[in-house]
């Protein structure tokens, strides 16, 4: 990537934010547009900025994205902008050169009940969690197309399926949030409040693997420079908890010492969604940042943005 121009689709967000962090790091001429300049779902104005700007590699970090209730509230909006986005990026990627593209799906593509932890290769053997099957079926459609590509183009676009994300810069909207920025909230809110008890969704059975923001920019950037093939590679920790116990985590870390209980009414979604790292490792990158001190690097990012 040494001296490449890099575009970093998506900045604003958690993922892309990260991305432009640790791109500092690296010698790029780097290259973001704002949602409001460039609608990614405008197909002449994503091939008009491309044919212009004509970045050598491309970062596709930009989607609709949402927690397990928005998912399966806003299910036309998520396969709508997620299918246009990516089909937008690739092509005009591919007919304006670009050298490189990464393009980020989400552990959601694989089956509802696949065995864990969730191989690569286990995508499209069964079916998939309905509640965000909108989400899948699109970020699906965008691996097959960055395959598509390769495989009639030669292109050098690779896929890479991240595990649940969290840290600066998430998103803390009330009902359309993930589980992470949610419980930070609600515990942090709880406590200044004074509130006894706290409402956590599901049965607090489901498990879930966490990777700290960052260290997914760190991923992702050591993919860019050093990874070609055809597979998908999943990018995770290894390691996941059960939502209560992750709960209990968040409660300690933002100091609520209320009750905690489950609203069993609202979805728990799939029962567990491990990744199996095994390719990222022989690849030579594992995640460095714990559950524990992540929470803690997320809440105090919580409370930096909600001054
Ligand atoms: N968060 C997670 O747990 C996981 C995320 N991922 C993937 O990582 C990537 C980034 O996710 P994350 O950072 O969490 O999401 P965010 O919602 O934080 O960021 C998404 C970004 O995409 C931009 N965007 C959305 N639609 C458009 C559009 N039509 N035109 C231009 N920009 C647009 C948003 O811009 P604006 O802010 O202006 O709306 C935002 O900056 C996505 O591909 C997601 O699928 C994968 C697994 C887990
Ligand atoms: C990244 C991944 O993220 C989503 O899938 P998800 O992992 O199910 O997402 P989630 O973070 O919303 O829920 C995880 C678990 O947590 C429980 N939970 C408890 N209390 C709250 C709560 O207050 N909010 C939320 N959102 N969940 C809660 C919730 O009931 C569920 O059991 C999709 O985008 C999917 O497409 C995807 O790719």
């Amino acid at each position: 990537m040494k001296g490449k121009t890099v575009f970093v689709a998506g900045h604003r967000g958690m993922v892309g934010g990260a991305l432009v962090r640790r791109l500092e790091q690296e010698d790029v001429r780097l290259l973001t547009i704002g949602r409001s300049e460039v609608d990614l779902c405008d197909q002449a104005a994503v091939f008009g900025w491309f044919a212009k700007q004509r970045p050598q590699v491309v970062f596709l970090a930009a989607a609709k994205v949402g927690g397990i209730v928005a998912n399966n509230t806003l299910r036309a909006e998520f396969i709508y902008d997620n299918l246009i986005i990516a089909a937008n990026v690739i092509h005009a990627a591919h007919v304006n050169g670009a050298e490189k593209l990464m393009f980020l799906g989400s552990s959601c593509i694989y089956p509802k009940l696949a065995p864990q932890p969730l191989r690569e290769d286990s995508m499209l053997t069964g079916p998939l969690e309905p509640t965000n099957e909108p989400y899948a079926i699109a970020k699906i459609a965008g691996i097959k197309m960055v395959e598509a590509y390769r495989s009639q183009y030669g292109s050098d676009f690779i896929n890479v399926m991240p595990t649940n994300l969290y840290g600066r810069g998430d998103n803390y909207h009330p009902e359309y949030s993930h589980v992470v920025a949610a419980l930070i909230r609600r515990f942090h809110e709880a406590k200044v409040a004074g509130v006894g008890n706290v409402v956590v969704w599901g049965t607090g059975t489901p498990r879930r693997e966490f990777l700290y923001v960052d260290d997914m920019a760190d991923a992702c950037v050591h993919l860019m420079k050093s990874y070609s093939g055809d597979e998908l590679v999943n990018i995770g920790t290894g390691e996941d908890i059960t939502i209560a116990e992750f709960a209990r985590a968040v409660a300690a870390t933002v100091g609520y010492t209320g009750q905690i209980s489950f609203d069993a009414s609202k979805p728990d979604g799939t029962p567990r969604k491990l990744l199996d790292v095994s390719r990222l490792t022989k690849l030579g990158w594992r995640a460095r940042t714990t559950l524990e001190d992540g929470i803690r690097l997320a809440y105090q990012a919580y409370l930096s943005e909600s001054k």
